[in-house]
């Protein structure tokens, strides 16, 4: 029935993006899915486009738009979260984060910002007109709302995901189709999990209960955690989360997640995004107990909250003695991005029997081989502030974890000393005494 629109607005991706014009905001790509026929297409019209900005985030494959134009005369990229070769870029000054509060996505779209063209990968077009977003649902659909111009390129190896709602966009919101035949999916290998990591998720694995609701992050601690866990034996989990990897399917093969005590989407997998092997993506393909959700619903915290036992593990950079959490920066030097981190450190502590763990190796080896404590008495200069020290329950190490709810400031840095490399404990205490954080003993 919809075909005959279909075909009408099949164009190659030349054709469709000379849509773009000088001056356009253009919401692009998100992790897996940069349209690479468009990608390649806007390429090839550096020359005669002028500052046009390109918006997207966590793109971990090379991108022909970025990489024509380093000077950044014709393309601006704008990360909403920063993948290993946007750090680059952004700490060469050819490219700019936007920082993030990541349920908040779909609003700064809706009512914040200039959005006027759309050009996105997605799944082959069902029976009724839709084409599915796949491996990210995030965002998209706000982003149409307002665009001047919707492209779709069309992945024939993209998985048509299950969802509830804001899933997939119907041929009548779309003004070109650019057909991609099979293209596959960039691979994401699980981030390799280290020694340490194993050793803090130790102190984790012990606080998660039968049918709690997972959340993992981003890194090799949360992969970690996931892999133990699919050893674990733990039962009955349900999963709510923003980004998907292969360490849930391992958990679902092992039989760990039934979703039966989760009180939204009950047996459902919910997510926003999924990156990762092919195991992952085939797992998505028309699964219903999957639902791709968009990033409001997904991340928002009075809506995560609402399944009891939430658990949420992130990872971060460095923690002051007070408390507050850098999980996005390196000084002043952008590594990643906020993410959805605050939104479930938020969301799993408000949820009943919830629980949120901020997880980082005690200490981070420069390039020059120094060693130096994560924990700190005061931030590295410019660092960004993820998470504020109010919000922020356990903190793990290798060392130990400890729980800050309700903590004064001298019990905070006592506790996070405690849990700081045993090296780096006696010049905490005297930074501690200066900061007037170290409770005189009577
Ligand atoms: C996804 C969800 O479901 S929800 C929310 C999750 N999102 C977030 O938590 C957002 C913020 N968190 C993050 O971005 C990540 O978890 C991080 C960056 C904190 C940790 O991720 P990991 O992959 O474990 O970090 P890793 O240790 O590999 O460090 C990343 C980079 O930062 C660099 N880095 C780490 N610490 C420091 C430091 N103190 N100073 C300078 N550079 C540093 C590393 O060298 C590495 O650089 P490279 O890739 O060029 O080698
Ligand atoms: C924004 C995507 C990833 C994250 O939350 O860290």
């Amino acid at each position: 029935m919809y075909m005959e629109e279909y075909r009408k607005k099949c164009v190659s991706a030349d054709e469709a993006v000379k849509v773009i014009r000088n001056g356009d905001w253009v919401e692009f790509a998100w992790a897996a899915t940069v349209p690479g026929l468009l990608d390649d297409a806007l390429a090839r019209r550096k020359d005669e486009l002028f500052d046009v900005n390109l918006r997207g985030g966590v793109i971990i494959t090379p991108m022909a738009c970025l990489e024509c134009d380093p000077a950044g005369e014709h393309f601006t990229w704008n990360s909403w979260h920063l993948g290993g070769r946007e750090r680059k870029m952004v700490q060469k000054g050819q490219a700019y984060y936007i920082p993030l509060k990541y349920s908040e996505l779909p609003r700064y779209l809706r009512e914040n910002v200039k959005t006027d063209v759309v050009a996105i990968q997605v799944a082959p077009m069902d029976a009724h007109g839709y084409f599915s977003f796949g491996v990210t649902v995030s965002h998209y659909a706000a982003a149409i709302e307002k665009a001047r111009a919707v492209i779709v390129e069309v992945n024939e190896d993209m998985p048509s995901v299950h969802g509830g709602y804001d899933h997939a966009v119907h041929i009548s919101k779309v003004d070109y189709v650019v057909e991609g035949g099979h293209r596959g999916l960039p691979i994401l290998p699980s981030a390799a999990a280290s020694d340490l990591d194993r050793q803090i998720a130790e102190y984790v694995l012990p606080e998660i209960t039968d049918g709690a609701c997972i959340q993992l992050g981003i890194g090799g601690m949360p992969n970690a955690l996931g892999k133990m866990i699919a050893e674990s034996n733990l039962k009955d989990l349900g999963v709510h989360t923003e980004m998907l990897v292969d360490g849930f399917v391992d958990m679902v093969e092992a039989g760990k997640v039934t979703g039966m005590c989760k009180k939204l989407d009950r047996g459902r997998i919910v997510y926003a995004f999924a990156a990762g092997t092919q195991k992952l993506y085939d797992f998505l393909r028309n699964n219903p107990s999957v639902a791709g959700y968009p990033v409001d619903y997904t991340n928002h915290p009075f809506i995560a909250s609402q399944n009891d036992q939430l658990i949420s593990i992130n990872s971060a950079l460095e923690v002051d003695l007070t408390g507050q959490v850098c999980s996005e920066s390196a000084g002043p030097s952008m590594i990643s991005g906020a993410g959805g981190q605050l939104d479930f450190v938020e969301a799993a502590y408000n949820s009943k029997g919830g629980k949120s763990f901020i997880c980082l190796p005690s200490t981070y080896t420069d390039k020059n081989g120094q060693l130096h404590s994560r924990i700190k008495g005061m931030m590295t200069y410019g660092a960004t502030i993820t998470d504020t020290r109010p919000t922020v329950q356990y903190v793990v190490t290798e060392y130990g974890k400890v729980n800050l709810k309700g903590l004064p400031t001298w019990q905070r840095a006592e506790a996070l000393i405690s849990i700081a490399h045993p090296d780096f404990r006696e010049s905490l205490i005297e930074e501690a005494k200066q900061l007037k954080i170290w409770r005189k003993k009577a």
